[in-house]
């Protein structure tokens, strides 16, 4: 089946007052599977909200290809924009009317049936307050009031932009819920745009990251994370004098090693296996009090990935793997990024 979503070397420039051009999208590459949650994450400013836009054609693009279902757009979104159910601008409501009266006037508008606007006030999970006036909404009330608005038409493919937003703990388990439902139960793709790496780790079956309006990685988030973080142990001493003396010895035994202080404890990476962290560290008269593997997790993959990508004058993306050298504020820790090289920015 081809991808739902298919977006290939995105660009687009905001000119801005007094300053030079701001390159929001840079050669971008997205692709979405059908029916699975599709996480879009990313760091604040990173061109997730721009990327939205231009496939809903809220904005135009200087460059770059974008299909939905197959159709090219924006010119023929009026083809398929009856499939796509989307948040992406703050929504606005007449707060005089009910989170109810809101959705039928809608519903009314679009052909849709009135009982379809109460199956959505229940999946939203805002069947008590329906009556209420959307004046007296939270933010996370008016965020459910904008998903069950997008719902009403039954698409195929729901968009949202930081769906989390203004949600409290309880409402972003129920949103969660809802939307691997829909992609899991009905077949629904569904793309949520998150710089929120737990909730993307918890709630997306797959996901792209992207760092200065390129994508960095893409694939299945369990892949991504198992692939792109080098497992580190976490190492203590009784004394914490030993930790310099730790550093030499175990990099002065295995080149490729790196060895860091962190908070009182040694992270090293590269090591052949635990055991010989120990021996080596005990036959250089150095003995330890507490070694652990660290656990994997998509924080420390997304700091992998965006904290060192773009690497300057070349693009980073998906091929060719370089070695980037440490910048001191990581604490000296030697990473790899994907980044095809040769081409000048
Ligand atoms: N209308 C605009 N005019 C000028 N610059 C803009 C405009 N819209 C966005 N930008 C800039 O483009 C870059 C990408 O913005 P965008 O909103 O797409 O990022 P984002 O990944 O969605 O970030 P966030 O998570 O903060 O919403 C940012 O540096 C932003 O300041």
């Amino acid at each position: 089946m081809p991808p739902i979503i298919e977006i290939s070397g995105l660009r687009k420039t905001y000119s801005r007052a007094f300053r030079q051009p701001h390159h929001a999208l840079d050669g971008l590459d997205l692709e979405v599977a059908a029916g699975q949650v599709h996480g879009f994450l990313g760091p604040n400013g990173s061109g997730k909200t721009t990327t939205l836009r231009a496939l809903l054609g809220l904005i135009r693009v200087d460059g770059g290809t974008m299909k939905v279902f197959g159709e090219e757009v924006p010119h023929r979104l009026p083809q398929v924009v009856s499939r796509i159910g989307a948040v992406v601008e703050s929504p606005q409501f007449f707060k005089h009317f009910s989170g109810r009266l809101t959705l039928q006037l809608l519903a009314e508008s679009a052909g849709v049936s009135k009982s379809r606007v109460e199956e959505v006030l229940e999946q939203v999970g805002l069947i008590e307050a329906a009556k209420a006036s959307v004046k007296g909404y939270s933010l996370g009330m008016r965020q459910r009031l904008a998903v069950a608005q997008a719902l009403l038409k039954q698409p195929q493919l729901l968009i949202l932009d930081e769906p989390a937003n203004g949600l409290d703990p309880a409402g972003i388990h129920h949103m969660r819920e809802l939307l691997q439902w829909l992609a899991h139960s009905q077949g629904v793709t569904v793309v949520v745009s998150s710089h929120l790496l737990s909730e993307v780790q918890q709630l997306c079956d797959s996901m792209t990251i992207v760092s200065r309006g390129r994508r960095i990685v893409d694939g299945k988030v369990a892949d991504i994370i198992a692939g792109h973080s080098s497992a580190s142990l976490s190492v203590r001493f009784p004394d914490a004098a030993s930790l310099p003396e730790a550093v030499e010895a175990l990099t002065g035994a295995e080149s490729g090693l790196t060895a860091v202080v962190d908070r009182g404890r040694l992270v090293v990476a590269g090591a052949p296996e635990p055991a010989w962290v120990t021996k080596t560290l005990a036959d250089a008269g150095i003995y330890l009090s507490e070694l652990r593997t660290e656990t994997k997790n998509l924080e420390s993959v997304f700091l992998e990935l965006t904290g060192t990508a773009p690497v300057p004058g070349r693009t980073v993306q998906i091929g060719q793997s370089v070695e980037v050298p440490p910048p001191a504020a990581q604490g000296g820790v030697a990473v790899d990024v994907e980044v095809e090289e040769g081409v000048q920015r």
